[in-house]
């Protein structure tokens, strides 16, 4: 992907996103994550090459893929109520069919009872919430995530990651993940891939083999775990200046 300015992003990424797994695109600052989220939510058109959905190539957005933003880009003047039913709204869903459908997704994510807040009202992780459930409401099979949690405390952040993974268990969804937390990656993801420095080029893929349904802070202490935030740092410190 090369930029009008001249930026080669992205140089030869050849990659799949397997169905029902989280797959996180962890690299240097720069590199090209949120390039490629783009290219695969069909916002850009890769300068060479294609990206394909269950064999369909992408042109441009579709319903099937929701992307999530580190804000979410929640609207100012809306409750969470209609901000979670927006994407339903502009589908042109009865009001009465959208509203019911977002109310049970803001029960899955936990924001029972803020229905009718508005985002100003809202901390940074009940924002990060509602976002989620936006996303959820559309009933997209594949979900992009840019840094969703790195505005929030690390508490927060700890808590989000953990409320992610029930959500996954139950909504089978593919996902794909960008973060600059390595131990994030290691923590959420089914698979890592990490990209090297602009012109990126994927450096290599990471299985963690961690099982997920194991109690949180099993999985931190888990030696699989710190090994694997371990050897994906010593790969990684390398692109740095
Ligand atoms: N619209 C654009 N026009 C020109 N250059 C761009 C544009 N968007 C991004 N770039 C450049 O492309 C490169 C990759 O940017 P991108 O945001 O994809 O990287 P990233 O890996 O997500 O970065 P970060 O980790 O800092 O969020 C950067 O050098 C950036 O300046």
């Amino acid at each position: 992907m090369r930029y009008a300015n001249g930026v080669t992003a992205l140089d030869g990424i050849d990659l799949d996103f397997p169905r029902g797994k989280l797959t996180t695109l962890l690299g240097p600052s720069g590199c090209g994550k949120t390039t490629l989220l783009k290219i695969v939510a069909g916002l850009f058109r890769p300068t060479t090459g294609t990206v394909a959905v269950n064999g369909k190539v992408v042109t441009g957005p579709g319903p099937e893929r929701a992307l999530v933003f580190q804000d979410f880009a929640l609207l100012p003047w809306a409750t969470v109520l209609r901000n979670v039913a927006f994407g339903l709204e502009l589908r042109g869903v009865a009001k009465s069919e959208r509203e019911a459908i977002a109310a049970r997704y803001i029960r899955e994510v936990g924001l029972a009872g803020f229905e009718n807040q508005y985002p100003n009202q809202l901390s940074g992780g009940m924002r990060q919430r509602a976002g989620l459930a936006r996303a959820l409401t559309v009933n997209a099979d594949i979900l992009m995530m840019d840094e969703p949690f790195s505005a929030v405390d690390e508490q927060m952040r700890r808590k989000l990651q953990e409320d992610l993974l029930s959500l996954l268990q139950v909504e089978k969804k593919t996902v794909i993940f960008v973060t600059h937390s390595i131990e994030e990656a290691v923590y959420l993801s089914d698979r890592i891939v990490l990209l090297s420095r602009r012109p990126s080029r994927v450096s290599a893929i990471r299985d963690p083999g961690i099982a997920h349904d194991l109690p949180p802070d099993q999985i931190r202490r888990d030696q699989r775990y710190l090994d694997t935030v371990d050897e994906i740092w010593d790969t990684l410190k390398q692109y740095l200046q």
